[in-house]
């Protein structure tokens, strides 16, 4: 059984586990033309209802251990992508380096913040990659470098890729700073008090629309829809791009919610708003509800 941050349960059957090694060539997956999970912390999944992976699909599980943090010089860190982010964050700021202060706080591992190219407080995951090491589908490790590749707003080179399987290892480059531990003190301080880390919630529903000067948060506040819910799901009352679950709620709940806020804002506002949030489903690997 297992749960995302929303604590909902998605996945009846027992997951198998399977060591990542140099290479993915022995793994189940590699046989077949099937969708690979990466299973980290799951901060940004929400499943679809009674979906039971491995019956309703085919599909194969991973459960990250990639877990080991190398100093390769001072400042210059090789982290296996299941490391947790937050810990590496903490980490860096300890050591006087920056580039990486933001990510105290936030859930999920390495490899989830380099393929979301995660941010906060204006700094992003990217702007600290120097190198990514991927396995491809037909098994090859190959090293990325971050300078031949573009990153956007939770936009990076990995989600467009047709053969990547796994981000294995990423190389933060840093800068040493003397003011590193006051900004990441600020910025958990900040998250504490509005990040509602101590709710059922997987953190920002939707991106914030490019360009307009306004975030999700703002729209569906002004929608009138703070406290909305469906069942247990919520719209959080304190960030309205937070939604949470109360009680009892499930997928069914929570995608219903994500619906109807995606519906009243275009109706009110004509924007279109965009998941952060990942879908796992029958029907395709990112589904979308329009
Ligand atoms: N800014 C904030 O405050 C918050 C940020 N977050 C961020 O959301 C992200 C989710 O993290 P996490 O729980 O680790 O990830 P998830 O398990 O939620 O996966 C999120 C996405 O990242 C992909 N992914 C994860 N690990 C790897 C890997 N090793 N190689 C390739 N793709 C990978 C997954 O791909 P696939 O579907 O193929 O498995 C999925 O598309 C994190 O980066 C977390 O920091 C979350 C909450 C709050
Ligand atoms: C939490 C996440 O990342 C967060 C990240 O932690 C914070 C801090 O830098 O900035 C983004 O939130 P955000 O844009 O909502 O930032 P906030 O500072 O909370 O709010 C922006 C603006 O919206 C307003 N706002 C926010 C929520 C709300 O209910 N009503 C409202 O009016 C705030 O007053 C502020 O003027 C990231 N979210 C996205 C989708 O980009 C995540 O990705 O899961």
């Amino acid at each position: 059984m297992s749960i995302n941050l929303f604590h909902i349960c998605f996945m009846q059957n027992m997951l198998q586990r399977i060591q990542i090694q140099n290479s993915l060539r022995n793994s189940p997956f590699y046989s077949y033309s099937c969708f690979v999970w990466i299973f980290t912390r799951l901060s940004n999944w929400v499943g679809w209802v009674g979906f039971r992976l491995g019956q309703d699909t085919l599909g194969c599980v991973i459960l990250n251990r990639i877990d080991f943090l190398k100093r390769i010089e001072p400042s210059v860190y090789r982290v296996g992508s299941g490391y947790q982010f937050n810990r590496l964050g903490v980490q860096c700021t300890n050591e006087g380096f920056s580039g990486l202060e933001f990510a105290s706080g936030i859930p999920g591992t390495v490899g989830g913040a380099a393929y979301m190219n995660v941010g906060a407080n204006g700094q992003e995951t990217a702007n600290a990659i120097d190198t990514a090491e991927i396995v491809t589908v037909d098994g090859r490790h190959q090293i990325l470098y971050r300078s031949d590749f573009a990153f956007g707003y939770r936009m990076s080179p990995f989600q467009a890729m047709q053969d990547l399987t796994a981000i294995v290892a990423v190389t933060f480059r840093l800068l040493p700073s003397a003011s590193v531990k006051e900004r990441q003190q600020a910025y958990l301080r900040k998250r504490l008090w509005s990040h509602l880390v101590w709710e059922r919630t997987t953190g920002s529903v939707f991106r914030n629309p490019p360009g307009m000067g306004v975030s999700a948060g703002e729209l569906i506040e002004k929608a009138g829809l703070k406290g909305f819910r469906v069942g247990s799901a919520e719209v959080s009352k304190v960030h309205a791009n937070f939604f949470i679950n109360t009680g009892s709620s499930n997928s069914r709940e929570m995608l219903e919610l994500i619906g109807l806020v995606k519906a009243k804002v275009k109706k009110e506002f004509g924007i279109q708003l965009q998941e952060e949030i990942q879908y796992v489903g029958p029907f395709c690997k990112y589904s979308r509800i329009n």
